[in-house]
């Protein structure tokens, strides 16, 4: 187990305008063309949301970070969002997004996107004001602990998403699988799941943090899934396209997946 307690050690090094900077700002975050990975990630959620077929009253987004983009199409159909970090300078990052303060990330670009391809004619400010306001809790999480939240989800939540979670936490396969058991706990039976995640990377940067990744290929996050008791209704890859690989990480691709935990037997 001490390669789990390695992992935690290694984010306390963690820092969250680094990594936004790395993965949430140009180049990466290119929104003249659908073929960069920022537009290819929030239309696989966009288009998830846009079945209709994910609704309830609570999501629970699993390793948040510092990020909010992940919650843009989800906002419409829950009415209690809750966001869940492991550390607490990225809990705090979130919180000062949700209190308007001044200096927080400017996610506005990401909105106006969502609005533009959702098609709603939403206006991106009546969009930000719903996410602030459905965004009630944001707790700790370790997802490593058969029960992530210790005592504080009183009952399953409607819907889950997580990403960029599960392989950059996990120090092999086996805890990748045990990590996506226990996370699994935290939805209702029925309940849909939306996973994105990073595909054959061993390592990212965040600042003085160089984080350790296990390398998944799309046949095991299909195979971690079913082993956890999910119907996969969709799941697609994105290959890094050369010009986005630009030292942060070793990333080969992005996975986006669309599973429902199985009804009980
Ligand atoms: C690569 S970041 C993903 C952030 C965000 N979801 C995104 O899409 O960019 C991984 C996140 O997992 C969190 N984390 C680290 N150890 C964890 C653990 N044991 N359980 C849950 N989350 C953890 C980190 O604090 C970090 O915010
Ligand atoms: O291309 N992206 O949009 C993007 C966004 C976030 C992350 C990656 C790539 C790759 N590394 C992961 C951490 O394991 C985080």
């Amino acid at each position: 187990m001490s390669s789990i307690i390695a992992v935690g050690e290694s984010y306390q090094k963690f820092n969250p305008r680094a990594y936004l900077q790395n993965n949430y700002m140009p180049p990466r975050a290119d929104f003249s063309s659908e073929d960069c990975v920022v537009p290819w990630k929030l239309r696989c959620l966009a288009e998830a949301f846009a079945t209709g077929k994910i609704h309830g009253h609570t999501l629970i987004d699993i390793g948040t970070g510092p990020t909010i983009y992940q919650l843009l199409s989800a906002c419409d159909h829950f009415e209690e969002i809750i966001a869940t970090d492991y550390l607490a300078v990225n809990r705090e990052v979130l919180r000062r997004w949700v209190q308007g303060e001044p200096d927080a990330f400017d996610w506005s670009p990401y909105i106006k996107h969502v609005c533009r391809i959702e098609g709603k004619g939403e206006q991106w400010k009546e969009k930000e004001k719903k996410l602030r306001e459905k965004l009630k809790q944001i707790l700790p999480i370790d997802v490593h602990q058969p029960k992530p939240l210790g005592s504080e989800l009183c009952h399953p939540a409607d819907a889950m998403v997580s990403t960029f979670c599960l392989e950059a936490v996990s120090p092999d396969w086996p805890s990748f699988e045990r990590a996506l058991q226990n996370i699994t706990t935290l939805l209702k039976p029925g309940g849909h799941f939306l996973l994105i995640g990073a595909l054959e990377e061993s390592f990212y940067l965040a600042g003085e943090a160089k984080l350790s990744v296990v390398p998944v290929r799309e046949a095991d996050v299909k195979e971690a899934l079913a082993k956890s008791g999910y119907q996969i209704h969709d799941f697609r890859s994105y290959v890094m396209p050369p010009g986005l690989k630009i030292g942060v990480d070793d990333v080969s691709g992005v996975f986006f997946a669309h599973a429902q935990k199985k009804p009980m037997a």
